[in-house]
């Protein structure tokens, strides 16, 4: 994400677009091919930016491919607008217009919903298309007459009319595309769409309004189609009505796949493969509607051997033979192994410390105020009338048997979970009812008991995203703005890798790393969002005697000048650490005190032990 070499990928596109038709005819390609291949590519780039980068799957994008063309073609044919390319745009912009609005609507819902909704979008779009707009396009006849773009230099016009001439405006309309979608993804919100995908619950505890951004991918992609869909009318010189089918969707989604998702080149690739394969098993081989029993076969192999498609496969092949590791895709990602003896890259105390958001120094008094906190899960109650208090700079500790609400009472302070009843006071804002993501940019948040990494992106990718939520807000449309441009980031994102002690480790993919760097890495999220305030979920989890030893140590450095509140079941690491423990059983505080006053209480004892006496205190 951060590293690029700026600019390659942009010459060697330019230089592919210009060597291309010099070549592509010795290898069977007709000119007709290549720029339907260049209109899908770029209807692509956009359907990449929301399924490739975010995790969105939508079969819903012939709406806005249709939208665009048809809005384009309309102005070109019956509205009597000269202007090509101002045309297009305006059907881009139609076409983003309407992204917005069935986003607002389609992003209410994630996964196998949200892709639903999409589908059925789109069946309202063509059922309108033949119906009730039937008189703007044509209905079942499409648009015919879409004229081809001409520019008057002065001096001469240019024309680009059909064949290998079109191709100079196609592949110029392309160019521009993929120099966009580059910009967008190397951006800041790029680095957030990333994290979208990866994971997007905890995208949004690092402080990002990943609503905003969802919508944002919807909206660039919705462009792409449009201007993509303004482009097939003037291909064709006819804007057809099945533009606005599924069968347009669905060839997006397998152009994709097949070419490789995440790469932004996928659905160019694909769409090379798609239609040379119609092109020659339909007409050389004369196969007829029989064509698609032969590229579904071809299909479910490429997704079965290539499941990175194409590109990533070719991508994979070049890592293996330059002996360089690779990304996992997140799916594949390793499971969790709780045995890390063979952790070599030991804790140690950090030399330094990204700020928090306000200085220890200057406040005192509490930080954090509960009151009456109370959560019920139907019958059950995990946590019941808590009162909790913490102050500036302490150092509190939470113990309590399994299933004490221990958990369920962090959740609820980072605004996970809302309380049934009670209120929560951070630096005496009432916070209670608030969203996970506001309260992380007010300066708090928590390291989960379970790993929330973003598995897909390398140590330092994943700290970029905490640290990008910090240092621009919840929500900003930095587009084109360079991710490494950003002030501070750079600095913020060292220092965080020192303080976890990963700095051996930046640009290791996440499913590389050993358990134990993924519990600090864990912590280095929450640490990277500059919090006031800091709960850490049982941070020792899963470690080995030695690890435990080391991040102890690790916790005491970043306890320095910060407010922290520790949930763990080792009491000896956390008896060590904490200035005060807060017992918790059955949802209920059973008592609270300074390490030794906890050690000694014949009710904790009680409590973990059934009445065994000192043994706590041994
Ligand atoms: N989403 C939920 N729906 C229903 N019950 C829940 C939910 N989350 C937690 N609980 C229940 O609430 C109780 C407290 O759970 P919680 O995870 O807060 O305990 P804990 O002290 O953190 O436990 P552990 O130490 O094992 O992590 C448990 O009985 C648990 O089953």
């Amino acid at each position: 994400m951060l590293k690029q070499r700026p600019y390659l990928i942009e010459f060697l596109t330019a230089a592919g677009l210009i060597v291309a038709p010099f070549v592509l005819p010795w290898l069977g390609f007709a000119p007709n091919t290549v720029n339907r291949i260049l209109v899908w590519g770029l209807f692509g780039l956009g359907f990449d930016i929301l399924f490739g980068f975010t995790g969105l799957l939508s079969f819903g994008q012939s709406a806005f491919y249709g939208t665009g063309g048809f809005v384009a073609a309309y102005l070109l044919t019956r509205a009597g607008f000269p202007y090509v390319v101002l045309a297009l745009v305006i059907g881009m912009i139609a076409a983003a217009a309407t992204g917005y609005l069935i986003g607002l609507i389609a992003l209410r819902r994630t996964g196998i919903y949200f892709a639903m909704i999409t589908v059925a979008i789109a069946e309202v779009f063509f059922f309108v298309e033949f119906n009730p707009l039937s008189d703007f396009t044509g209905g079942e006849n499409g648009l015919p007459g879409v004229p081809t773009p001409s520019f008057n230099l002065g001096f001469t016009t240019l024309h680009f009319t059909t064949g290998w001439s079109l191709y100079q405006f196609l592949a110029l309309c392309y160019f521009i595309g993929v120099v966009i979608a580059l910009r967008i993804v190397r951006s800041p919100v790029g680095a957030v769409f990333s994290a979208i995908r990866d994971n997007p619950l905890r995208a949004t505890a690092v402080g990002h309004n990943i609503h905003g951004y969802k919508l944002t991918a919807f909206v660039i992609a919705a462009a792409y189609a449009g201007f993509a869909g303004g482009l097939l009318g003037v291909l064709q010189a006819f804007m057809p009505p099945d533009a606005f089918t599924f069968d347009t969707s669905g060839q997006l989604v397998m152009q994709t796949a097949i070419g490789g998702r995440g790469t932004l080149f996928g659905p160019l690739v694909g769409a090379a493969v798609w239609l040379s394969l119609q092109d020659f098993l339909q007409a050389a081989l004369g196969l007829g509607a029989a064509w698609k029993l032969v590229l579904g076969i071809v299909f479910v192999l490429l997704v079965c051997f290539l499941r990175r498609g194409i590109i990533g496969g070719l991508a994979d092949l070049y890592r293996l033979l330059t002996g360089q590791r690779g990304a996992k895709e997140p799916e594949e990602s390793a499971p969790e192994v709780v045995a890390v003896a063979s952790d070599r890259h030991a804790a140690a105390p950090a030399a330094k410390t990204p700020a928090p958001r306000r200085r220890e120094g200057s406040a005192s008094g509490p930080i954090l105020q509960a009151r009456g906190l109370t959560k019920r899960y139907g019958g059950l109650l995990a946590n019941s009338d808590i009162d909790f208090t913490v102050n500036h700079g302490e150092l509190r500790g939470i113990i309590g048997p399994n299933g004490a609400g221990k958990s369920t009472f962090f959740k609820m302070l980072t605004c996970e979970v809302h309380p049934t009843s009670g209120t929560i006071l951070f630096e005496g804002r009432d916070i209670t009812g608030m969203n996970v993501t506001d309260v992380c940019q007010l300066g708090l948040t928590k390291s989960y008991q379970v790993n929330q990494l973003f598995a897909g992106l390398t140590v330092r990718e994943n700290l970029v995203i905490a640290a990008l939520s910090a240092l621009r807000g919840k929500f900003k449309l930095d587009l084109f703005r360079s991710i490494d441009s950003i002030p501070g980031l750079t600095e913020r994102v060292q220092h965080t890798l020192e303080l976890v002690n990963l700095t051996s480790r930046p640009d290791t993919p996440v499913s590389e790393l050993a358990y134990g760097e993924k519990r600090r890495l864990e912590i280095g999220l929450a640490l990277a969002t500059s919090p006031s305030l800091l709960l850490l979920d049982e941070p020792l989890a899963g470690m080995s005697p030695r690890e435990r030893v080391e991040t102890v140590k690790l916790l005491k450095s970043i306890s320095q000048g910060r407010t922290m509140i520790i949930i763990d079941h080792d009491m000896d690491a956390l008896f060590e650490l904490a200035e005060r423990v807060t017992v918790l059983q059955e949802g209920r505080v059973l008592v609270e005190g300074t390490p030794e006053e906890i050690k000694n209480n014949s009710t904790v004892q009680e409590a973990y032990l059934g009445g065994v006496h000192g043994v706590l205190a041994a």
